[in-house]
């Protein structure tokens, strides 16, 4: 860790910064970056607790912005040595447009990286996705694979295919010239599914299971593992990497790194139990009543529901089409990568990650009743 009695002359920027990653990010760099004189928060949808941080001896400024919006991207970038680029719309549930989805994700980090090089900013960090690899389009598994391992990374959804698009400008631009003279030195992140306080699916699924009595019911077999990680060791990745990008610029530089750590390997519903099951919800065995097919056949309903509601209220469901197929796609990841380039071992450890989540789950608990 950085010394204390470092000077303070760093300025960072977070964009997404009041999101569910953003704010363990934000909070992470104020507790563990040192050298931080500035901490500045972009966000389309700015936190009243951003309010709380600005009495610490870190200058944190809120700035309201769209990432869609070249102009308002340069004017928070300019003067910033590190950019941490957070900001997406996280959407597989048919919320949002293909096309917004697009412009968010894709053209938004255009803006940043372009927003770099003109302002002279040398070091980006992007927030990637397990989702750029996997799962594909074929349902192929992922298990316990690596940053080199061979897969037909095809995806036809949009919130993917964006990620991978943004993912390849970001590396792509390493080694471009900012104004200065300077490369630009850039990585990308690719954490496996976050959990931890404030995650809203987590929040759904409680409430999902309230409203059933404190029953949830099994979608997918637990032979199927799926990837998670705990929010505050995403969080410590992004410091970490931003810390290190300018002392190991060629070894860190155009590099992506999967984000994960000791969280077992389960499926997705099972998972979700650890934190459920000591907060009242129990999983209700469903192997005979809700075969494959006919969990399809309740998505697609779903999806069609979806359709036609649109022009009178937005109906997003858990369950549809893309969600059960990567809920029933095993993926997980298992690589030393972050750890040999930049010394990433996580902060939380499962059980401190199980316990912080618990907590946060049994507080959403005490405000439902
Ligand atoms: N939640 C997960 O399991 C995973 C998330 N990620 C990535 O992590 C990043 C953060 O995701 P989450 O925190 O889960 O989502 P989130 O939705 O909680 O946070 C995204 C933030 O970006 C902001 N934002 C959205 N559109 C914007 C715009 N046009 N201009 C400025 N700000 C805008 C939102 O207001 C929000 O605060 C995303 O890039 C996502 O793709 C990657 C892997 C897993
Ligand atoms: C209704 C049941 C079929 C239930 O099991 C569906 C679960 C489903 C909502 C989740 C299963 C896998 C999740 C995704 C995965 O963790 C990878 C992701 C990476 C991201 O960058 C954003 C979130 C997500 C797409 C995540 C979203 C929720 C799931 C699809």
């Amino acid at each position: 860790m950085a010394e204390s009695t470092e000077v303070r002359k760093l300025v960072y920027l977070v964009t997404g910064g009041c999101g569910f990653l953003g704010e363990h990010v934000v909070r992470m760099l104020l507790q563990r970056e040192p050298r931080l004189s500035e901490l500045r928060v972009f966000d389309l949808h700015l936190g009243p607790w951003l309010e709380e941080l600005k009495t610490g001896p870190v200058q944190v400024t809120a700035i309201q912005g769209d990432v869609t919006e070249a102009h308002e991207v340069a004017a928070a970038v300019a003067g910033a040595h590190v950019v941490i680029h957070a900001a997406g719309l996280v959407d597989v549930f048919g919320r949002a447009s293909p096309k917004t989805i697009h412009e968010v994700n894709v053209q938004g980090t255009k803006n940043v990286i372009e927003a770099c090089v003109q302002t002279g900013t040398r070091f980006l960090v992007y927030t990637s996705s397990m989702e750029v690899v996997g799962p594909n389009i074929k349902g192929h598994p992922f298990y316990r694979g690596n940053e080199d391992t061979p897969y037909e990374a095809v995806h036809k959804h949009p919130y993917p295919c964006s990620k991978a698009q943004a993912e390849r400008l970001v590396l792509e631009a390493n080694g471009r010239e900012v104004r200065g003279g300077l490369p630009l030195v850039t990585c990308a992140l690719r954490p496996t599914g976050i959990y931890g306080e404030g995650h809203q699916i987590m929040r759904d699924f409680y409430h999902q299971g309230l409203r059933l009595g404190g029953r949830l019911f099994r979608a997918i077999p637990a032979s199927v593992e799926h990837g998670r990680v705990y929010v505050g060791n995403v969080a410590w990745m992004h410091v970490l990497v931003a810390r290190e990008l300018e002392r190991r610029a060629a070894l860190v530089g155009g590099q992506v790194y999967f984000c994960y750590d000791e969280s077992p390997y389960k499926s997705y519903e099972d998972f979700n139990m650890e934190f459920l099951g000591p907060c009242g919800l129990r999983l209700v065995e469903t192997r005979l009543l809700a075969p494959y097919w006919l969990l399809m056949l309740l998505a697609f309903l779903n999806a069609l529901l979806q359709w036609l509601l649109r022009p009178l209220l937005l109906y997003a469901p858990l369950l549809n089409p893309y969600t059960l197929a990567m809920a029933n796609t095993t993926f997980t990841v298992s690589t030393d990568k972050a750890q040999r380039h930049f010394g990433y071992e996580p902060l939380f450890s499962w059980e401190d990650s199980r316990t912080r989540t618990i907590r946060w789950v049994r507080a959403m608990e005490g405000s439902a009743q």
